[in-house]
């Protein structure tokens, strides 16, 4: 289909030809690219003004960019998608639904192959060990685009630690010491001295990295699908039973799954909460008062304790339509290239800068500092210190996580902290639990995948 020339000055045309002594230039409709995202406000509204940035800067593609709710939904809504010749070109996928988009081979282009295709270029040499890995093959190929990698850090409200007599700039390094400061801000009224988000992202797989504790067999599961959960351990117990005890106590509420307790600081519901880098955009927004950031408390007489932390957040997988319905050339280049611009080194310093997601690459963090806007913004450099913390250098631990049904996993897990903050079992039985019912979930997926 043709649509007719729109230059500058122009008159619209509806026929091809010589209309007011001016010659019109059939021009094609740009390539629609559908693009679904599971970030919600303020991030959702900046992520789209990426994409109106990307649709600006040249004719031949327009990407439209969806909400179709928050990244579990956005999972579940691309495959049902698939099955039914439905599927977006780009999807949105948080970094649990890694291994599952691996495995489903026909519904996934995996990026290597689409800029090999398309003869786009992206170089990623420059990017985090921590986010490469991350989204790689065990060859070292790409095999989604990583756009909002976050990593977790503490958040805290300095006026509740005035409040509470404590040192509004230093917030507590361990997790005795949170204890210690979640009494005081208890005696000095506060309701709700801690929550986190994510509650196994921080207080399980984190956790693990940062204590160089395995969370699965098989490296995290990156070496095979056979893995088994290792979370049954007697670290995990220990912090699990402090989460249980402190829940008792009043120090610590739960504040329900994945992102739901994201709110609770910016809205002055609680003093200190664990949670995405990606939050300060959000708590920059609507917090009231003075806040704070800090790296994740850990317990200081764990020997390899603190490593880095891991990444979180999401990366864009490109999708055939159906498994019965291909995609045009055109299409899969317009793909590439969106792709390709998120990575220019502007695009993805102003995305870091504007969110709290991490930066790409290591030398995009450098020009950062080189701008001053982590001495004007204080801690906004926390997020991507931490994920250098230890020289940079990763170990099996704490170089992420790739299971398959993670997300079921996730629930799982979440359900059993549920059951033990309600007093029905100690942490004991609820890692013992967690681990019996996620590893029926890694060995299904590993039946319905084994043969790729
Ligand atoms: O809030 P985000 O985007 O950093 O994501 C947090 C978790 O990693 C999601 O699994």
């Amino acid at each position: 289909m043709l649509r007719r020339t729109l230059a500058k000055g122009a008159v619209a045309l509806t026929t091809a030809g010589v209309i007011g002594g001016r010659q019109a230039v059939a021009q094609q409709d740009p390539v629609e690219i559908q693009f679904w995202h599971g970030l919600t406000q303020p991030l959702g509204g900046m992520l789209e003004q990426v994409v109106a940035d990307f649709n600006a800067s040249q004719q031949r593609y327009r990407v439209n960019a969806t909400y179709r709710g928050g990244y579990g939904e956005t999972m579940v809504a691309a495959i049902a998608a698939f099955r039914a010749n439905n599927a977006p070109h780009i999807v949105q996928m948080f970094e649990v639904g890694t291994a599952t988009m691996m495995a489903a081979s026909r519904a996934t282009k995996p990026l290597w192959e689409l800029l090999q295709q398309t003869g786009v270029n992206i170089n990623f040499d420059d990017v985090l060990a921590g986010i490469r890995g991350y989204y790689s093959l065990p060859d070292g190929r790409m095999a989604s685009m990583p756009f909002n990698s976050s990593t977790s850090v503490s958040f805290y409200n300095k006026d509740m630690f005035r409040k509470a007599g404590l040192d509004a700039e230093k917030f507590p390094t361990t997790w005795p010491a949170v204890a210690e400061a979640a009494r005081k801000l208890k005696a000095a009224g506060i309701a709700n001295p801690m929550t986190t988000s994510w509650p196994t992202w921080l207080m399980v797989e984190q956790f693990s990295a940062i204590h160089d504790i395995p969370l699965a067999t098989k490296g995290n599961g990156f070496s095979g699908l056979d893995t088994e959960l290792t979370i049954n351990n007697p670290l995990m117990v220990r912090h699990m039973q402090n989460l249980i005890d402190w829940h008792k106590e009043g120090l610590f509420r739960y504040g329900g799954r994945d992102s739901a307790a994201d709110g609770m600081l910016s809205a002055g519901e609680c003093a200190m909460t664990f949670a995405s880098s990606g939050t300060r955009a959000r708590i920059k927004k609507e917090a009231r008062f003075e806040w704070g950031t800090a790296m994740l408390p850990y317990y200081d007489d764990v020997p390899k304790a603190p490593l880095n932390s891991i990444i979180g957040g999401a990366s864009l997988w490109s999708m055939n339509k159906g498994a019965s319905t291909g995609r045009s050339d055109a299409e899969w280049k317009g793909i590439a290239e969106f792709l390709a611009w998120l990575a220019k080194p502007d695009v993805a310093a102003k995305w870091h800068t504007d969110t709290g997601y991490l930066p790409l690459t290591r030398s995009g963090y450098e020009r950062v500092k080189a701008s001053g806007f982590y001495k004007e913004n204080v801690g906004a450099d926390i997020p991507i210190e931490q994920m250098l913390r230890g020289g940079g250098t990763l170990t099996e631990n704490s170089r992420g996580v790739r299971l398959g049904g993670f997300a079921e996993i996730r629930n799982i897990i979440q359900e059993e902290m549920e059951k033990a903050f309600q007093g029905q079992q100690d942490a004991k039985t609820l890692l013992e639990n967690a681990t019996r019912r996620g590893n029926v979930v890694l060995r299904n997926f590993e039946r319905a995948n084994r043969n790729g």
